[in-house]
């Protein structure tokens, strides 16, 4: 584990994503009219008319993308969203200040938000001046449940969000509604679900969705690993029949898992290292997204980790325990690495680790 450090002098990014005509653009000018918002970097990472006027407003080209060395497609970093990135801070500034204080990335319909999230992650420029606040996803009540039947990646949009605005709401009736929430609720049981009836969304809700929210020093652990959250989450493979599905093993919902892990001893920092790099080299495509509060051993504060696919944020240690519950605590979203394999591994390596 490399040196956990605080990061709230970083500059927080807000991926609004979803699926084509799901409402990203009707939310974002919305949003960019509040006055949280004033100082925000808009970019737009698509081609074409968009009808947003924002005078912070950058747009950035989907197709040129760099393939990094290890030729994984889930690491292909968007190279003009690193020039952009990278630039902002000279480009919009006044005076040697700069004109934003945050930045909201509006992505392409079909955008699978990992590259994007790789990019900010990994890029050493980037990384030195940014952080993920969240990621945002629209998802159009009219239009999600065959949407998310037809298209993983829709799925994928779903499960790794941190927050899911349910758009169209007028549109569809209460039942329609409920069955989508809950069709949700198993794909994503921790990411908070709002309505945002033309767009209409207070910026508040959707923004400070990281570990730090906005302009707070203490760190509100317990919003963010939620893990309480996993813990009321079914069984994806248990019934569907409460909203007409047959159960279909090819359901790409039915690949979605999350749960929550306890350990109640303290972890040994190389065993740490070691057990995930194993997990990430076995599947790591597959790992949509950990996030855990580890007791370190030998440590006296807690370690924040954050993971999306086979890449860690740098570990952040923490001020303190804020409970008397100091176990570590770990929730995972995966496709298709069910939580033994999670659960025996950590068995494995905890007992046999060298003291
Ligand atoms: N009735 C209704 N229409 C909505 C609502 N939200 C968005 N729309 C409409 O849905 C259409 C698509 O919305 P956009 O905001 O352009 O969607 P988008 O996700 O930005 O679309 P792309 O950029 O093409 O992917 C527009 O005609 C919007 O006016 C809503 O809550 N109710």
């Amino acid at each position: 584990m490399t040196s956990p450090h605080l990061e709230t002098a970083l500059t927080p990014v807000t991926l609004l994503t979803g699926f084509l005509g799901s409402g990203k653009t009707t939310v974002l000018n919305q949003l960019v009219r509040q006055p949280t918002l004033a100082r925000t970097l808009v970019i737009i990472n698509e081609f074409g008319e968009i009808g947003l006027d924002h005078l912070l407003m950058s747009r950035v080209a989907d197709d040129n993308m760099i393939e990094m060395s290890s030729g994984c497609l889930c690491c292909t970093i968007r190279g003009d969203l690193v020039e952009t990135l990278r630039d902002a801070h000279w480009r919009y500034q006044v005076g040697g200040e700069p004109r934003f204080d945050r930045v909201v990335i509006e992505t392409t319909g079909v955008a699978d938000p990992a590259p994007i999230i790789h990019t900010l992650m990994s890029v050493g420029a980037i990384a030195r001046r940014y952080r993920l606040d969240g990621v945002v996803a629209t998802i159009d009540l009219t239009s999600a449940e065959a949407t998310l039947d037809a298209q993983p990646e829709a799925v994928k949009q779903a499960a790794m969000a941190d927050c899911l605005l349910l758009t169209k709401r007028d549109l569809v009736d209460a039942e329609q509604a409920a069955a989508l929430e809950q069709r949700l609720q198993r794909i994503n049981p921790a990411a908070r679900r709002l309505e945002a009836r033309h767009g209409q969304v207070a910026a508040a809700d959707i923004l400070g969705l990281g570990l730090f929210s906005t302009n707070a020093k203490i760190p509100d652990v317990a919003r963010w690993l939620n893990e309480e959250a996993y813990a009321q989450a079914h069984d994806p493979h248990a019934s569907h029949s409460h909203h007409g599905h047959a159960h279909d093993v090819n359901r790409h919902d039915d690949h979605i898992q999350s749960f929550a892990i306890l350990v109640d001893e303290p972890i040994p920092d190389a065993m740490l290292d070691a057990w995930l790099d194993l997990l990430l080299a076995m599947c790591g495509q597959d790992m949509l997204r950990i996030k855990g509060i580890l007791n370190v051993r030998g440590r006296t504060q807690p370690i924040a980790i954050h993971g999306v696919q086979h890449l860690f944020y740098p570990p952040i240690e923490l001020p303190g325990w804020t409970s008397e519950d100091q176990r570590s605590k770990l929730v995972f979203i995966t496709r298709d690495v069910p939580r033994t394999v999670i659960e025996e591994t950590l068995e494995a390596f905890l007992a046999t680790w060298p003291d």
